[in-house]
């Protein structure tokens, strides 16, 4: 096989509740996950070295050197396989970069599964699994895509079923925020604050919701602890969530780390007339409408 093709969804968090900091630096975490039908294609070509470019709308943003994710996962496969294998990757981005929707983890989970195929590896899902955890906390649930919830740093995943499809609008910032600063900023806050950091618990009414696909208790039951951090650090997100709201949506919520705000819709209509009451009002910039949950990384 010459080229591969891997399509792989964005993710927002349905609940993320962040535990007390960890002596390696990470947050032990309840991470409910969810893919959504915004996604990148890898494609990965035959070729002496591991290289990479990227297309699309962020192209420009996206590091083409050693420090792409995409290129990581690549040499972390080929050292796993133990053989100097190369592939040419081409990155179709339509992820928001440092967007709080996992765009460079789901660059690393296509690179997965493509190298896998074009190398002919043959190596099972759960090795892959392994592999994308050394790679980043959130590079697992792009290769599983669904609805999961993740503990630990959120590597470790549970599949959940959901009830019904949920609609999405999400509202495009200006320049992203670093995950790293937006955990910190939350430290910052929470020592300010001197309360005890609770240890995380999942919503049981939020796994009701997506159980029985209730967008209206779904809406009611978003949570992230990384909202306010991310708000301190962007003050212009408040008026965005805010806008949301006013047009009628179920839940607004900032998508993980940020900048990205999450509406939740009604259905696939109201989605629409959402994400156009955002850009008209100058609410936001761009508001793509997407659902979820849908695949992880998928080879096409
Ligand atoms: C905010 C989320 O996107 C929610 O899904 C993730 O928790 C972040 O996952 P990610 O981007 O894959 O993050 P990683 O590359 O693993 O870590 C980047 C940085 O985020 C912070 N980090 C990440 C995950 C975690 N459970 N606790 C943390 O404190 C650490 O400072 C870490 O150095
Ligand atoms: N393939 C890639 N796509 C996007 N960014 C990448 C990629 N590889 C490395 N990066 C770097 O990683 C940084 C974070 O990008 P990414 O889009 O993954 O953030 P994010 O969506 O906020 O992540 P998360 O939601 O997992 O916290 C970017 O600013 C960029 O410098």
């Amino acid at each position: 096989m010459s080229s591969v093709t891997v399509r792989v969804p964005a993710k927002v968090n349905v609940q993320l509740s962040v535990g007390p900091l960890r002596e390696d630096g990470f947050h032990d975490l309840v991470n409910v996950f969810h893919a959504v039908s915004i996604f990148d294609e890898v494609t990965a070509k035959e070729s002496e070295a591991i290289t990479v470019s990227v297309s699309g709308k962020w192209s420009n943003q996206v590091p083409v050197d050693d420090g792409n994710l995409a290129i990581k996962a690549a040499r972390a496969l080929a050292k796993h396989a133990g053989r100097g294998y190369g592939a040419d990757l081409l990155i179709q981005k339509d992820i928001p970069v440092a967007g709080g929707m996992a765009g460079g983890s789901a660059d690393a989970a296509g690179a997965l599964v493509a190298c896998n195929e074009l190398w002919g590896l043959g190596l099972p899902f759960e090795d892959l699994m392994e592999i994308a955890a050394d790679l980043g906390s959130d590079v697992p649930f792009s290769l599983l895509g669904g609805t999961a919830v993740g503990t630990g740093r959120g590597e470790q995943l549970s599949e959940l079923p959901t009830g019904g499809v949920f609609h999405w609008v999400f509202a495009l910032a200006d320049g992203g925020l670093s995950t790293a600063s937006v955990y910190a900023e939350c430290d910052r806050l929470r020592e300010a604050s001197a309360a005890e950091v609770p240890w995380p618990q999942l919503d049981d009414s939020l796994m009701e919701a997506l159980g029985t696909g209730d967008a209206y208790a779904l809406g009611a039951h978003l949570s992230n602890d990384l909202q306010e951090a991310a708000l301190s650090l962007r003050p212009e997100l408040g008026p965005t969530l805010e806008a949301g709201r006013q047009h009628g949506a179920l839940g607004a919520i900032v998508s993980g780390s940020g900048p990205t705000c999450a509406f939740l819709a009604i259905d696939a209509l109201h989605a629409r007339d959402l994400a156009r009451g955002l850009t008209t009002t100058g609410a936001a910039h761009t508001a793509v409408p997407a659902h979820g949950p849908v695949a992880g990384a998928t080879l096409l």
